[in-house]
């Protein structure tokens, strides 16, 4: 017997990210190849966006995806993000060159106490909620803070795309396929300040950190780059980064819906107080999933550069949330 169709809201749905987006979540990529979807779409109420949302949803028609039970477009949160099971906030301002994710903390804070209170008022209570708008994490925290009747762990913010970068880029140094890589972290704020820990990582069942064996490289190529890579992009495409960003959106709803049999992936959630990270804040983490539910791995060793690094995007995450504390 086929399955109960689920419902997926995404927010800024007629942006660059959203038309990178919403064709894979309709083939099933997202939540499995036997899963139905109805897309409950969100944009502002403006003619030019409600006009590109009408194209993308005339385009999702057009692809006969089996797996799609419904469409709605919609310009108020209440309505769209009624009954949703999934909820992927991509909507807001994205940065232009020269300026840090940060900067847009003015911009687009509001967007989520809104969408945090409607997705309180309407959404299933076991919503999975991923912020992908930046700054994603503070974002992230926003949205939680402003639905106190949904479990806190619901609310989580997208590392992912920092996670795929760096075993990209140690897949790269290492002459290897990237699939190889395991055993990964990225520990803190989707910023320059993240913390990209390949010490744990293993190639091939080998440390990964043996066969690099060059703590210049790590300090001085790998982690800048991994850090400003968002920046590179925009410098080089004149826009955000949006088929990586939606490709990781997918991973992270994928491994987060159904599992990821032992692997390690990173995800930004609310701390439990773990690894010395105060209660809420949202930090990314490396975790497993199993049964919709995340986990973080346990027991690993802090040491000094490490912790430098950990304090140091904490502290900046500190004061984004400082920064909104007169929005909750
Ligand atoms: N976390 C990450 O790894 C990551 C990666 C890439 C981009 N981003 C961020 O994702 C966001 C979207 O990027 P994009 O390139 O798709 O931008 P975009 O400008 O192409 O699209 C954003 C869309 O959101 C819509 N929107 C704005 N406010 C909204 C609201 N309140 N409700 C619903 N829709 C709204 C806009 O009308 C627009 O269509 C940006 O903040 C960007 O910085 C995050
Ligand atoms: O860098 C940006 O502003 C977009 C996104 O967060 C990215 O990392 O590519």
């Amino acid at each position: 017997m086929s399955k109960k169709p689920v419902r997926v809201a995404v927010t800024g749905a007629a942006g660059q990210i959203g038309y990178a987006l919403l064709f894979r979540i309709a083939s099933g990529e997202m939540l499995g190849k036997d899963q139905p979807v109805i897309l409950q779409l969100l944009e502002i109420p403006a003619e030019k966006a409600q006009n590109a949302l009408k194209g993308v949803i005339m385009e999702l028609e057009d692809c006969a995806f089996p797996l799609l039970a419904g469409i709605e477009a919609h310009s108020d949160p209440m309505q769209a993000f009624k009954d949703t099971d999934y909820a992927l906030l991509v909507g807001a301002r994205p940065r232009g060159p020269g300026m840090e994710r940060a900067d847009l903390l003015a911009a687009n804070a509001q967007i989520f106490t809104a969408q945090g209170k409607a997705l309180n008022a309407v959404a299933s209570r076991n919503v999975k909620v991923l912020v992908v708008g930046n700054p994603a994490n503070t974002n992230a925290y926003i949205a939680m803070k402003s639905a106190p009747d949904l479990p806190r762990e619901n609310f989580t913010a997208m590392l992912r795309l920092d996670h795929n970068r760096a075993a990209s880029q140690i897949a790269h140094k290492l002459g290897v396929p990237v699939g190889d890589i395991e055993k990964l972290a990225v520990w803190g704020n989707h910023s320059p300040t993240m913390y990209a820990d390949y010490r744990f990582a293993q190639v091939n069942g080998k440390p990964v950190k043996d066969a690099i064996n060059d703590q210049d490289w790590n300090a001085n190529v790998f982690l800048p780059t991994v850090g400003k890579r968002g920046a590179a992009i925009i410098e080089a495409r004149g826009l955000s980064s949006a088929a990586s960003a939606a490709n990781a959106a997918i991973d992270h709803m994928h491994d987060w819906a159904l599992g990821t049999n032992g692997k390690w992936v990173t995800m930004g959630i609310p701390s439990n107080g773990d690894y010395g990270i105060p209660k809420d804040v949202m930090f990314g983490f490396p975790v497993t999933t199993e049964g919709g539910k995340y986990s973080v791995v346990q027991g690993l060793e802090i040491d000094a550069f490490s912790q430098g690094r950990i304090d140091k995007t904490l502290a900046e995450l500190q004061g984004e949330a400082d920064a909104v504390k007169h929005l909750l």
